[in-house]
């Protein structure tokens, strides 16, 4: 299969490195003009917990796909959620018509918008758990060493020899499941980001603080449970999400259960280890856009679509967006949130 990865931040560069090890044709594409000038020159180092690989990709610069002839058979859409748009309809001309198909490999619900532009009959999603940092060129960190890396579904919930043709390819870097099921993990994986992300990002917290500290995961438990009850409230099932039922962050928002909820996030913040930091985090520290408009901001919108209330995720979205662009993550930044705790 040949694979172009456009985006090649650290999702797109932990996945393309890791493939092109295991020998899959794969080119990654990305505007990052010292990261791609690195990997020609030097190849791309991908840095796992256990070990170091030096991979050989082949990686262009976005004005050079243009030179591609051979169409790719798959495009692995790895931008960020607003980048979805025009990194779709940029490769549209470079995948095969016939058989090529568009995989939507981003946090967040973007697979329609990604769909609508591809197609939907040529549209799959992969639901990502592995964590990923690009912080310097030529090298891609995969910052977690959970088992389950990629869940991989059609939009209809079809099994079919393409998507099972792709989780076969993941195999070689992380577990990697089909799934019948697309949309219940997208929001199941939206519940993980909208408990974790933002709430990195404004209060410079990494992966596991945001758990183990008691504010965040205090916030970060009515963040989820608002996810969890507008899922619900489109009928879309949930799974278990930090090894707990998802209807039991609910019930943790609500005061029952609290205790095993809030054990099962300090666990889970405590496994993540040290240094890691979300993706929307990494944005954060390094001055640039973030997904929330896409992540908590897409929950407030379909909340309020449906009459489902989610002041939590609304009043983030509101700190977010006061903050601007390129602000320091501190503390102090979710005190309003911390506040509005029953
Ligand atoms: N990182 C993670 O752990 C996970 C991320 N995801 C999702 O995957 C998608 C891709 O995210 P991710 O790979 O983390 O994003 P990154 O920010 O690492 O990379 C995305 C793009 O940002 C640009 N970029 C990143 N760092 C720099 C830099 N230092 N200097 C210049 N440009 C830079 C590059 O292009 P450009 O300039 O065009 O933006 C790159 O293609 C998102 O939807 C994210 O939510 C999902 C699961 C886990
Ligand atoms: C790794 C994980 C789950 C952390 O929330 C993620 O999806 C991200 O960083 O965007």
């Amino acid at each position: 299969m040949r694979i172009g990865i456009m985006g090649a931040g650290g999702i797109g560069s932990v996945v393309g490195g890791l493939l092109s090890r295991a020998g899959h044709d794969v080119t990654l594409i990305d505007q990052w003009w010292e990261h791609v000038e690195k990997i020609k020159a030097d190849g791309l180092i991908v840095e796992t917990q256990e070990d170091e690989y030096l991979t050989h990709p082949k990686a262009i610069h976005i004005h050079e796909l243009q030179h591609e002839t051979v169409p790719f058979d798959a495009a692995f859409i790895a931008v960020k959620s607003y980048d979805t748009e025009w990194a779709t309809t940029l490769m549209l001309r470079y995948v095969d018509p016939d058989h090529g198909v568009f995989v939507d490999f981003q946090n967040g619900i973007n697979d329609e918008r990604m769909a609508a532009i591809a197609g939907v009959e040529r549209s799959l999603g992969c639901v990502i758990t592995i964590g990923a940092a690009a912080w310097e060129p030529g090298r891609g960190i995969r910052t977690d060493n959970y088992p389950l890396g990629f869940k991989i579904g059609e939009h209809d919930g079809s099994d079919t020899p393409r998507a099972r043709e792709l989780v076969e390819a993941l195999s070689v870097i992380a577990d990697t499941e089909f799934t019948d099921d697309l949309w219940g993990n997208r929001w199941s994986k939206l519940m993980v980001n909208c408990m974790a992300n933002a709430l990195s990002g404004v209060s410079g917290y990494g992966t596991s603080e945001v758990r183990t500290e008691i504010d965040p995961r205090r916030v970060g438990i009515q963040l989820g449970a608002e996810v969890a009850r507008v899922a619900l409230a489109q009928d879309i099932n949930l799974y278990s999400v930090l090894a707990l039922p998802a209807e039991s962050i609910i019930d943790a928002a609500e005061g029952r259960g609290i205790e095993e909820v809030e054990a099962a996030f300090i666990e889970a913040g405590r496994r993540a280890g040290a240094g890691g930091v979300p993706s929307f985090g990494q944005d954060v520290r390094k001055g640039r856009r973030n997904e929330i408009d896409y992540l908590n901001g897409l929950v407030s919108d379909m909340g309020k679509k449906l009459g489902v209330p989610t002041p939590f995720n609304d009043k983030i979205v509101e700190i977010i967006h006061d903050l601007g662009i390129d602000f320091k993550g501190e503390p102090k930044n979710i005190q309003p949130l911390v506040d509005m705790l029953p």
